[in-house]
């Protein structure tokens, strides 16, 4: 399967966290396994906040573009679109983003992001998140997306 973001159109596809078309962003990949999402991804050594770990900027971040990737994809699944097809039907922006910061984020390690649906309420969709390194959470997120209009 691909992943979410390569499934947003071309003109759609320049967000610095997660467009396939931003050649300077993050370029951030998220996929379905299960009832979740995962991304992963390993920060560059410029992302530092205390040297050895991560920014929290770069963390809001690598959560926003996770969540709202997960949001549309829990919203196709829920209207059983297929997630193969070439352009994702549905889109969604973040509204709130609220992250508790939970231990230090160590550099050089493959972080995993995992989301949950928490609940679609209408064009409203939520989604719990957890970061971890090493199998250690160190950060967890909630985010509410709004599904675009057509
Ligand atoms: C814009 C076009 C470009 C196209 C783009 C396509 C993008 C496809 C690629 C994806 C790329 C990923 C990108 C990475 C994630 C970002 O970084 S996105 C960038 C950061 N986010 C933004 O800039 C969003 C700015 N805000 C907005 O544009 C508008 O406020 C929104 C969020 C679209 C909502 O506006 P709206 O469509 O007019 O909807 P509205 O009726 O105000 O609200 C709908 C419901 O949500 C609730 N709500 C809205 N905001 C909030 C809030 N902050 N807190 C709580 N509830 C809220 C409302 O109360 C309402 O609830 P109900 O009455 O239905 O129960």
């Amino acid at each position: 399967m691909k992943a979410i973001q390569d499934l947003y159109p071309d003109n759609l596809a320049h967000c610095y966290g997660c467009g396939k078309n931003n050649s300077q962003g993050h370029q951030l990949k998220t996929y379905v396994e299960g009832e979740e999402t995962v991304s992963r991804f390993t920060p560059d050594m410029k992302y530092t906040a205390i040297p050895g770990s991560v920014y929290g900027g770069l963390i809001a971040s690598l959560l926003d573009c996770h969540g709202t990737a997960s949001a549309a994809a829990f919203a196709c699944i829920a209207e059983k679109i297929d997630l193969n097809q070439v352009d994702l039907p549905i889109r969604c922006v973040t509204a709130n983003l609220n992250i508790n910061f939970k231990a230090l984020t160590p550099q050089g390690e493959e972080l995993v992001i995992r989301g949950k649906l928490k609940a679609i309420e209408g064009r409203k969709i939520s989604v719990d998140m957890t970061l971890t390194a090493k199998g250690v959470v160190c950060a967890t997120g909630e985010i509410l997306a709004i599904r675009l209009k057509e």
